[in-house]
């Protein structure tokens, strides 16, 4: 459904933001990760035609995205990092706002935004100011617009990032009853929401692609690569300037940890199964 061919992008001179990047998206959750500044809201921000890569080119249903913008926007839901601007509205009003400009108006709106904000939960706050919001029910609303007119393509940048506990879970589940006969994109830090939501996994660093494939993949490739450890404090400050940690807990004069290395990093140490987590320290890790 999504094909990205060879695409780069240079904001300065000093270096690519993204960096010849292929990729072929079906239907399915797929999580966007990788440290800071490696690309993953450039590339967003791409796919939602709001910037113009410096080379290669994206097709979407096998039209070039921005020779036939509209035919993407019409199938397209994005939550952005953040919707700044907006906050004299009430969530009901910035909903209607993003419908009639995704070319949804009457009664086939008004119902599609009251049925939304109760998917949110938000249906009691639907005519209070955007001002009066918590950083979740802001995220909430984003998710509610998102939706608006039924999108194949989902873009979500950082979208668990202020919700509570409770409302992360929620949110987990709304996510994945929408993975049916959609793309649906997410960049996120936290990696247990992309294991607990997403069946593929994209790697970025440095604006290069390092790993496109399921997660369970990513996980196998880690396979052998992490240890758990209980140690004393002091052989555990040693290991600790060697290899990379995931995991502490301290116990008084004893540490219990997990660290990722290629090969057995004391006598003490056993092989354990790695999370989506470690497995992605891992190949940050081989990436050197
Ligand atoms: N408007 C801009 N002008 C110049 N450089 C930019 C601009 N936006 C991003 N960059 C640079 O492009 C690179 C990729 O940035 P981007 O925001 O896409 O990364 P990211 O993976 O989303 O990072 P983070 O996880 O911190 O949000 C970084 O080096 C960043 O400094």
């Amino acid at each position: 459904m999504l094909q990205i061919e060879h695409v780069s992008k240079q904001y300065t001179r000093k270096r690519l933001a993204l960096n010849n990047l292929s990729l072929h998206l079906d239907a399915g959750i797929w999580g966007l990760i990788g440290p800071n500044g490696a690309g993953k809201t450039t590339l967003l921000r791409i796919l939602a035609t709001q910037l113009i890569p410096s080379q290669g080119r994206i097709l979407w249903r096998e039209k070039d995205i921005f020779n036939h913008p509209y035919a993407l926007r019409q199938e397209l839901g994005y939550l952005p990092q953040d919707f700044g601007g907006y906050s004299h509205l009430t969530a009901y009003e910035f909903v209607q706002i993003i419908g009639e400009l995704k070319g949804l108006h009457g009664q086939k709106l008004k119902k599609q935004i009251e049925e939304l904000l109760e998917i949110v939960h938000l249906s009691a706050d639907a005519h209070q100011r955007l001002k009066s919001f918590s950083g979740g029910m802001l995220r909430r609303v984003g998710i509610a617009q998102m939706l608006l007119g039924d999108p194949h393509l989902l873009l979500l940048d950082e979208p668990t990032v202020g919700l509570d506990p409770k409302e992360r879970v929620l949110f987990r589940e709304l996510i994945s009853s929408l993975a049916e006969e959609r793309i649906v994109l997410i960049s996120s830090h936290i990696i247990s929401d992309i294991e607990a939501m997403a069946t593929n996994v994209i790697v970025l660093n440095k604006g290069q692609l390092c790993w496109n494939d399921t997660t369970l993949a990513l996980q196998a490739h880690a396979s052998n690569s992490i240890w758990a450890i209980s140690i004393d404090t002091q052989g555990f400050e040693k290991l600790r300037t060697q290899y990379q940690i995931s995991t502490v807990v301290r116990r008084q004069q004893q540490v219990e940890a997990r660290l990722v290395a290629s090969h057995q990093p004391h006598h003490l140490a056993v092989p354990v199964e790695p999370s989506l987590e470690e497995a992605y320290l891992y190949l940050l890790h081989e990436e050197g």
